[in-house]
């Protein structure tokens, strides 16, 4: 017996059905908890960076406080204030081209007299620090820094918006962005004097916050951003030519243009962190000034309290973001690697084949089963049948036959017996052969089922012995249909394998269950004596001796003895 193909595939499939669901299930949940773990460390990364950056911004924005405030009490420029003179001039210039060259950072150090004339300028520009010649000196009265400057009491300081540089009223390109930082002075007696004001070049703080996030190579590459309070970029890593939009008037060079929904968060929280289909943004509030004095950078925190009344620190409010593109934030991902899909593939390909495995030692041992409860059956029918015509053996009829004297008991109901002997089988053997007599009792049991009910209990009981129990049946019922058999067999010639015609006759012997306990063997001996009485009195003939009527319908000239 082979395996069923269809039932197999269909196994087969049903079990790659599960078996690899569950797997999805549990190795997409896994991949899941994986992949807000490594984006749990990124951000815990990228918060690093952060706090850096903003560390490296505050620091290079109080430098130039903190130059400033040293170069208005240096000896030379407050001899300069209380005695302006050519010569203290003199001191105060070189000391101011001194700072120049030493820090490189100013793009102007200058100080402005009362009446808005330049009367010191020195400028850095390519590396060299200069002074600028008496001749070239401006007017700057009108400059809103210097009026802001003016207007400041001596602890104060004034730090103008960051700007681009202009030169001759135009804008310098490339842009030179900058930050202007002024102090008014004032001599020993309070006497206003003028203003300092130093041009700081934070392109120098810019770069250095570019380089500080370039240099996580290895890691996820992010993107360093800030932004101004219009949301124009001062620094975009991933797009430098968007940086300065106000100064080329690009309304769509604004980070709100590009991100608005992530613009709606950074604009509106201090800080955080967003995770979207745009990538990972996380962003900070930057306040240079303002919160200087909460700093954990002790250098700053001092500064911050020696401009403590530093006018417009209010003012300023950037916003720092790092910017992680997807592409950036998947580089990492498992589901973005090389060997992920290919190992994907290999695992339901392996899920298959253990699937197919399995599907097939099932059905192998579903088949075996199947083939030992076959043959357990086999057996019983064996037990149960008799192999010569296929009918009941006398141990099964037996069975039956007190199975249905219960049942009978139960529900009271008439219940016959037909005892069946072939008349002279013994010369039929004789004369045709064992083998003959065989193809005769196969055709005998043949004729008499026929005759017989689907509910009726046909046997052989051994030899050329037949019984037949008939459930519903009176005595009288019983002897029409054992009439019929007998009539039927004598009307059933068996032909020998020499097609010779052998007639075939029966006696038959009958009995009904009178109702009282009485057991199968009663019933037996009740019929086998009518049969005994049948085969005395002539042969292929009833006797039923508990029937109203005894009458002989088999025919009479059909007996073995008088063939044809
Ligand atoms: N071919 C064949 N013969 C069998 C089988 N079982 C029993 N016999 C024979 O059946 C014969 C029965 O003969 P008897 O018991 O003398 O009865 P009978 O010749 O039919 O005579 P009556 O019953 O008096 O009519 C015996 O010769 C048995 O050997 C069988 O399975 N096949």
């Amino acid at each position: 017996m082979r395996i069923p193909l269809g039932k197999f595939l269909l196994l087969a499939m049903f079990l790659f059905f599960v078996v690899a669901s569950l797997l999805t299930v549990f190795a997409y949940s896994a991949y899941r908890f994986s992949e807000e773990r490594r984006l749990e460390v990124i951000r815990t990364r990228e918060s690093g960076y952060l706090a850096l950056s903003e560390q490296l911004i505050q620091r290079a924005m109080f430098e130039p406080i903190a130059d400033l405030n040293v170069a208005t009490q240096l000896p030379v420029v407050r001899s300069y204030l209380n005695n302006p003179n050519p010569e203290n001039l003199a001191a105060m210039t070189r000391t101011f081209l001194a700072i120049s060259r030493a820090y490189g950072r100013y793009y102007k150090i200058r100080f402005i007299a009362n009446d808005g004339k330049e009367v010191v300028r020195v400028s850095r520009q390519l590396n060299q620090s200069y002074v600028t010649p008496d001749k070239e000196l401006q007017n700057k009265a009108d400059r809103y820094f210097f009026k802001a400057a003016m207007a400041l009491d001596e602890k104060e300081l004034y730090i103008s918006p960051f700007d681009l540089n202009m030169e001759q009223g135009k804008l310098e390109t490339p842009y030179r962005p900058m930050v202007r930082f002024a102090k008014h002075v004032f001599d020993d007696l309070g006497n206003g004097k003028g203003v300092i004001i130093f041009n700081y070049n934070a392109q120098e703080m810019l770069d250095a916050l570019k380089d500080a996030n370039s240099s996580n190579a290895n890691d996820a590459l992010h993107e360093v951003m800030l932004i101004n309070e219009e949301g124009y970029w001062l620094t975009n890593s991933h797009a430098p030519e968007k940086e300065w939009g106000f100064a080329h008037e690009k309304s769509s060079d604004v980070f709100a243009y590009q991100f608005p929904t992530i613009w709606h968060h950074v604009n509106s929280e201090e800080h955080g962190s967003i995770l979207s289909d745009e990538g990972m943004f996380l962003f900070k509030t930057l306040r240079p000034w303002q919160n200087a004095s909460l700093s954990n950078d002790a250098f700053s925190a001092q500064l911050a309290e020696d401009a403590i009344s530093t006018i417009n620190a209010q003012a300023y409010r950037w916003k720092l973001v790092l910017w992680l593109p997807p592409r950036s934030l998947s580089k990492t991902s498992l589901a973005s690697q090389d060997f992920t899909w290919p190992v994907v593939i290999v695992f339901y390909v392996l899920i298959a084949l253990a699937t197919t495995a399995l599907a097939y030692l099932i059905m192998q041992r579903r088949l075996r089963r199947q083939l030992q409860a076959e043959h357990i059956l086999d057996m019983e029918r064996q037990a149960h049948t008799d192999v010569l015509t296929g009918l009941v053996n006398r141990r099964r009829f037996l069975e039956l036959a007190k199975q249905e004297i219960s049942r009978t008991l139960r529900k009271p109901a008439p219940l016959s017996l037909l005892m069946l002997d072939i008349d002279h089988f013994k010369r039929i053997n004789d004369m045709y052969g064992h083998a003959t007599g065989d193809e005769v009792l196969k055709a005998f049991s043949g004729t008499c089922a026929a005759v017989l009910r689907e509910i009726d209990v046909f046997a052989r009981l051994g030899g050329e012995e037949f019984v037949a129990l008939l459930p519903d049946t009176t005595a009288n019922q019983a002897e029409l249909i054992a009439n019929r058999i007998c009539k039927a067999v004598a009307a059933t010639p068996v032909l020998s394998d020499k097609q010779e015609t052998i007639n075939v006759t029966v006696s038959i012997g009958i009995s009904q269950w009178s109702g009282a306990p009485s057991n199968v063997d009663t019933l037996l001996q009740t019929a086998d004596e009518a049969l005994y009485e049948a085969k005395k009195t002539g042969r292929n003939k009833v006797i039923c001796a508990q029937c109203s009527v005894n009458w002989e319908i088999c025919d009479k000239n059909k007996t073995f003895l008088n063939p044809n």
